[in-house]
């Protein structure tokens, strides 16, 4: 073994019948074939097949297990006999990179013929990982035991446990016994001094829950008062970790590529960090939620207000509530006002979709940008509190925002497939009152490579604020005829007026799964407000570590 200043280290060892030359670079583990050349009279050449581990996703470094390197021995000994050279083996565990995203935990083995080499290498792998500053020793975790199909805590048990014990990971596990037990918990009573992130086992309404608890709580230490719309946030140093195991689950599904537990252990191991826009909702000065993927207001409120009726149906309550709702057809008068973001975000319609590194995420409203924002409150007349919004009246059959793509298994391009996980915007989609035919049209291209937006009844905007209220019976406001977009379809002034009693009716907005108590809502985006384990969805790659 040679070891110099920079730790590199190399040795001949043995994996399964071969013998090896492996190398520690200073971030890379690789590996490769020393085959016996019975061309050549001076003994070994090189294989061509190098394997290569980056060291930031090695899982653990162990001694093999007694009986491991026994039966290790025992298989060696019947094909190559060097069993008595090579009694000694350690175990390296990694992350090995699947087809779609998927994560799974490899393990190799070497064996070597001197006690002290395979400690050393033991030793010095160790010492490597224990570089990586960014990975979480402490977890507190939370698992819905009802979410989904109703199988977080066997989900947790036998597929997310093994991997965080593995690595070493601690953990405090509390399997929730009530709604918003976990959100209470994390309020008041968790220390989260103990912790380096929390995870959370369940869907997107779990999250929610996890997201709620974490943030007032720390609001709540530092004296920041969530009731201000304009109230400067503190972003939470804790991540959140997600195992997929709800009926949606969008948010895990549209930051990792996939909906998969060990995954997500996994992502949570190598301790990534992805930044994430949280979307404050206020009623009248008054704090109501906090939302990380849609809000939606008409046909998504209404599938998910009436789908609770149907729980006991699993994931597929979503399918049914959508079918009666889809039938229903209904719209939903309102006006909706909102504060357009800069152009250095991009659009909506632009195909820029957000992936790990993105670099429209990167560009966080820098101090120059709230620079200007200063400049701009100071040219603000005191009185004029709407300059830069723009307002429209309408029928509208959705009001969708999403602050994130929302991509799912059911839409794997989702909602709005080019929005960004840290941009501090949100894209509002209106749906305005259209046929059957046209909205389904609409739904079905969430479900193809066609462009959900290219139709007349819809529009988009990346926005960074916006408000909604809805029309009452004695408050139709005249519709202002240069917000209308030009189409035959839509009614004139006249009959908007006269026919005001079909569009007074009130839906109600779906939360990230919640329901709001309330319809008139002032929606503030809080850029990178928390961070999750996970890395954004990663350009697809060869399927196996690099050769
Ligand atoms: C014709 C097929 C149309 C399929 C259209 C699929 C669009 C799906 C977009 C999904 C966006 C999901 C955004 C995430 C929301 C979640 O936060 C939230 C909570 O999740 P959790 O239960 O894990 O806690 N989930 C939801 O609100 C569920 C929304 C699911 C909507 C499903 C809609 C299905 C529509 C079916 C229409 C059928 C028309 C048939 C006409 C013959
Ligand atoms: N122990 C519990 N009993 C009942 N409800 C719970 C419990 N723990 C969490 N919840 C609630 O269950 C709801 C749904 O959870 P979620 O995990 O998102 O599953 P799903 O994706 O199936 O909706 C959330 O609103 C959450 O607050
Ligand atoms: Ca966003």
């Amino acid at each position: 073994m040679e070891n110099n200043n920079d730790k590199i280290i190399c040795s001949e060892l043995f994996q399964k019948h071969r013998k090896v030359e492996v190398v520690l670079y200073p971030a890379v583990l690789a590996w490769k074939e020393i085959e016996k050349s019975s061309k050549r009279s001076s003994g070994t050449c090189e294989s061509e097949h190098r394997q290569t581990v980056e060291v930031c996703e090695i899982v653990a470094v162990h001694k093999t297990e007694d009986e491991v390197d026994a039966q290790a021995r025992s298989h060696t000994k019947r094909i190559n006999q060097p069993s008595q050279q090579y009694p000694y083996a350690f175990t390296v565990s990694y992350v090995r990179k699947t087809r779609q995203h998927l994560w799974r935990c490899a393990d190799v083995t070497f064996h070597c013929a001197d006690q002290q080499i395979c400690e050393q290498w033991i030793q010095v792998t160790n010492e490597q990982l224990s570089i990586l500053t960014n990975r979480p020793k402490n977890l507190l975790v939370y698992i819905n035991p009802y979410g989904g199909k109703r199988r977080g805590e066997r989900i947790y048990e036998q597929k997310v446990a093994p991997v965080f014990r593995r690595a070493g990971i601690l953990t405090d596990v509390i399997v929730t016994e009530r709604a918003n037990h976990a959100r209470d918990h994390l309020k008041t009573e968790a220390n989260l001094d103990d912790y380096d992130g929390v995870v959370c086992v369940g869907g997107d309404g779990m999250f929610s829950e996890i997201l709620h608890g974490l943030v007032t709580r720390i609001q709540t230490d530092h004296g920041v008062d969530q009731n201000q719309p304009d109230a400067e946030l503190v972003p939470c140093s804790l991540r959140i970790g997600i195992i997929p195991a709800g009926s949606t689950d969008c948010i895990c599904f549209a930051t990792q590529g996939t909906n998969d537990p060990v995954t997500s252990a996994l992502h949570i191991v190598v301790g990534d960090s992805q930044p994430m826009d949280v979307c404050s909702v206020h009623h009248n000065g008054v704090f109501l939620k906090y939302s990380v993927s849609l809000l939606g207001y008409g046909f998504y409120g209404d599938v998910l207000a009436d789908s609770e009726r149907n729980r006991w149906l699993g994931p597929a309550r979503y399918d049914l509530s959508g079918f009666k709702t889809f039938l229903s057809h209904n719209h939903y008068g309102g006006t909706v006002s909102f504060l357009p973001a800069d152009d250095n975000v991009g659009h909506p319609r632009d195909k820029l979709q957000c992936r790990s590194g993105c670099r429209i995420c990167q560009h966080k409203p820098s101090s120059k940008d709230e620079h200007d924002e200063a400049s701009e409150e100071k040219e603000k007349p005191a009185d004029d509190s709407d300059r830069g919004w723009s307002v429209i009246h309408g029928k509208f059959i959705a009001i969708n925002s999403a602050s994130m793509s929302c991509a799912c298994p059911r839409s794997p391009k989702g909602l709005s497939p080019s929005a960004h996980l840290a941009d501090g915007t949100t894209d509002l989609i209106l749906v305005r009152k259209c046929s059957r035919l046209d909205f389904f049209k609409h739904l079905l291209r969430h479900t193809n490579n066609n462009d959900q937006f290219d139709h007349w009844f819809v529009e988009v905007h990346r926005v960074r604020k916006f408000r909604f209220q809805p029309w009452h019976h004695n408050f139709v406001p005249l519709e202002d005829a240069s917000e209308r977009p030009l189409s035959p379809d839509l009614s004139p002034i006249s009959s908007l007026q006269e026919t005001c009693d079909d569009c007074t009716a009130e839906s109600s907005w779906n939360c990230d799964g919640e329901i709001l108590h309330h319809t008139a809502i002032q929606v503030s985006v809080q850029c990178q407000l928390i961070r999750l384990f996970a890395r954004g969805i990663e350009e697809q790659q060869d399927a196996e570590v690099a050769v």
